[in-house]
């Protein structure tokens, strides 16, 4: 049985993707860093692979928006090899500078499949500037993400200015009764944040953290999961061992990002018989 195939996209101001490949790698995947243009002009095709992710960074410097040109070049160049990807079983897992991606391409939220027009939107923090902390996150247990399996509680960092997710009223209600809200910024008992400061890091609707699509393969989130794949990256990595101690919670090496790939790889490995 080989391995399951993880492409991680690389180029034009993406720069999370060492990190995210080496994340996957630590759970099982074969992890490859392609840039654009490879699989633009042919050389690397998406469809060899079972686990696409856009990762974090500050693609074209944000003009026009954060994520927005990457969106535009992978619709018009890519389209059809993702609307090809997603139909045969593909998992999409867009991070940060990868959900904005996803949410200016219509790959999310993708209520009646794939739109390629933007019906949600990540727009600049409240709080009006750049922010680099560690949240909370609760997670929906009714929603159908396939990445975030058995997990009931996150602390994840997130560094973006352009975070605060945006809907319609008609839309923000359809993505609450679909479940597709995955993930909401919390306290730190797990409570939702309901829109304070910090715990929901830049005003977001609904304490909106990360959504996915109704058949839960297509994920996307403004935290960095692939930047706590070690327990030592915790702020407070020299408390936890004590406190897990105490708290009977069995310590490991790991951090809790690893998590949603591990579920990703997990889920590649089963429906494609990798
Ligand atoms: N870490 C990131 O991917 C940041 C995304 C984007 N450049 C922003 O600032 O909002």
């Amino acid at each position: 049985m080989g391995k399951v195939k993880a492409l991680v996209l690389t180029g034009f101001g993406l720069n999370c993707d060492w990190e995210t490949a080496h994340a996957l790698e630590r759970v099982g995947a074969h992890a490859e860093r392609v840039h654009l243009n490879s699989l633009v002009t042919g050389g690397k095709t998406l469809a060899v692979y079972q686990v696409f992710v856009v990762g974090g960074g500050f693609s074209w410097a944000d003009e026009h928006g954060a994520g927005v040109i990457l969106a535009m070049r992978l619709k018009h160049r890519l389209g059809d090899a993702i609307r090809e990807f997603i139909a045969k079983g593909g998992l999409i897992l867009g991070i940060c500078n990868g959900f904005q991606v996803l949410v200016n391409l219509g790959v999310l939220p993708a209520f009646d499949g794939v739109s390629f027009t933007r019906e949600v939107a990540l727009i600049h923090n409240d709080c009006g500037n750049f922010r680099d902390q560690w949240v909370h996150l609760a997670v929906n247990a009714e929603s159908p993400c396939v990445f975030t399996r058995g997990l009931e509680r996150l602390e994840l960092p997130v560094r973006h200015g352009e975070g605060k997710f945006y809907a319609g009223t008609k839309v923000m209600e359809k993505l609450e009764a679909n479940g597709q809200v995955v993930l909401r910024y919390a306290g730190a008992d797990g409570a939702p944040a309901q829109g304070s400061f910090p715990e929901n890091p830049n005003g977001s609707l609904n304490d909106i953290a990360g959504i996915c699509d109704p058949s839960g393969r297509i994920f996307g989130l403004m935290p960095h999961p692939e930047a706590y794949h070690h327990w030592t990256h915790h702020p407070d990595w020299t408390l936890q061992k004590e406190r897990l101690r105490r708290q009977n919670v069995r310590f490991s090496e790991e951090g809790i990002g690893l998590e949603i790939f591990r579920n990703a790889v997990h889920y590649a490995s089963e429906s494609h018989g990798a």
